[in-house]
């Protein structure tokens, strides 16, 4: 049979839009391969991730999965090896060196681990606040006005004429925020913000970044180790080699008194080529390894080891995978 043009039209017409293309931030089948002494690494393998303008989204995971490379991708200092990246109207992948300067200085905010890194030692709190506002060019009298609304919304307003040496890391990392943010981004970047702090002052920086999504409206996207991390924000992302595995999602609910309760759900990630990564305790316990059998039920899909004798059939739809049948 051949297509006649019409129905190729009504295809077009009916074709799922781009991938994420509401979403702010858009990263689709990142690749990065790190070449080091002729040895190949990859460090993403495939990443899907879309973040909604306005959310708060941690990205966790253990060391080495990949969230630094990730991060130095969206924030413009490395470039994929293959994949799509978008940040807003912003194409990562198609900048130009004056573009990414000007991404880099308009369009995001970054705050990192080390507070040496983000604040000028021998400037005042006011002052570090300034500096990106002055290089951007914006007048004197503003200048001073945004740097104290900033370190005020913080919490940190006290500092403003202390220098970095004069603070405890919380505050200086803070202080950092309120800098990630002196030129109003659209997303603020934060990389291990609590990586050199107690419990007790992560607390504080993490409800800093909190106090910057909902009062100023920033989308903010922090990488951590910290396991406190998803009773701050809305979603956690879990990376595990080079792909996002899981999410956890925090809903607050109304119970039928008015109180509230939050409930936290966690969703496994299944990536837009259908990969799904299995819990290591999962495949651990049903010894999951290699080959396994697959089922499509009517309202879920089943997973068995293969070596396993075959599942009795289910009444649902015959699509099964992986299950041996007698050949005719
Ligand atoms: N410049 C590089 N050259 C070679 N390999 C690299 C480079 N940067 C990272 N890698 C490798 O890529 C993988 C991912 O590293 P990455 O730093 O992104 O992980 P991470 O999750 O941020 O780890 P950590 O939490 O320890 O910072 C690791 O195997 C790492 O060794």
């Amino acid at each position: 049979m051949t297509t006649t043009l019409g129905a190729l039209e009504e295809r077009a017409r009916t074709r799922n839009g781009e991938f994420g293309e509401d979403a702010l931030i858009v990263c689709d089948s990142l690749v990065r391969i790190y070449q080091s002494e002729g040895i190949e690494v990859q460090a993403l393998q495939g990443l899907d991730l879309l973040v909604e303008r306005g959310e708060l989204v941690a990205i966790v995971g253990a060391s080495g999965s990949g969230k630094s490379t990730l991060l130095s991708v969206l924030s413009g200092l490395d470039a994929p090896t293959a994949g799509r990246v978008r940040v807003g109207p912003w194409d990562l992948m198609a900048m130009s060196p004056r573009q990414r300067v000007d991404y880099r200085r308009r369009m995001v905010g970054f705050v990192w681990q080390q507070t040496a890194r983000n604040l000028v030692p021998y400037l005042t709190s006011a002052e570090n606040v300034t500096l990106p506002l002055a290089l951007a060019g914006v007048g004197r009298a503003e200048r001073t006005r945004r740097a104290k609304d900033l370190l005020d919304v913080l919490g940190v307003g006290y500092c403003a004429d202390r220098r970095p040496g004069a603070m405890s890391g919380g505050e200086q990392q803070r202080v950092a925020i309120a800098v990630g943010l002196a030129n109003e981004p659209q997303v603020l970047f934060a990389d291990e913000p609590t990586g050199e702090l107690d419990t007790a002052t992560s607390h504080d920086v993490l409800e800093g970044l909190r106090t910057a999504n909902r009062e100023l409206g920033t989308t903010v996207v922090v990488v951590t180790h910290d396991s406190g991390v998803s009773e701050h924000v809305q979603r956690t992302v879990a990376i595990r080699d080079g792909r996002t595995s899981s999410e956890v999602v925090r809903r607050t609910h109304t119970r039928e008194d008015g109180s509230e309760h939050v409930v936290a759900e966690e969703f496994a990630v299944l990536d837009r080529a259908g990969r799904v990564q299995l819990p290591r305790e999962y495949r651990d316990a049903l010894a999951l390894v290699g080959r396994v059998r697959l089922a499509l039920e009517e309202s879920h899909v089943s997973v068995w080891p293969s070596g396993r004798p075959e599942p009795a059939p289910d009444p649902g739809p015959d699509t099964k995978h992986g299950r041996h049948r007698e050949q005719p």
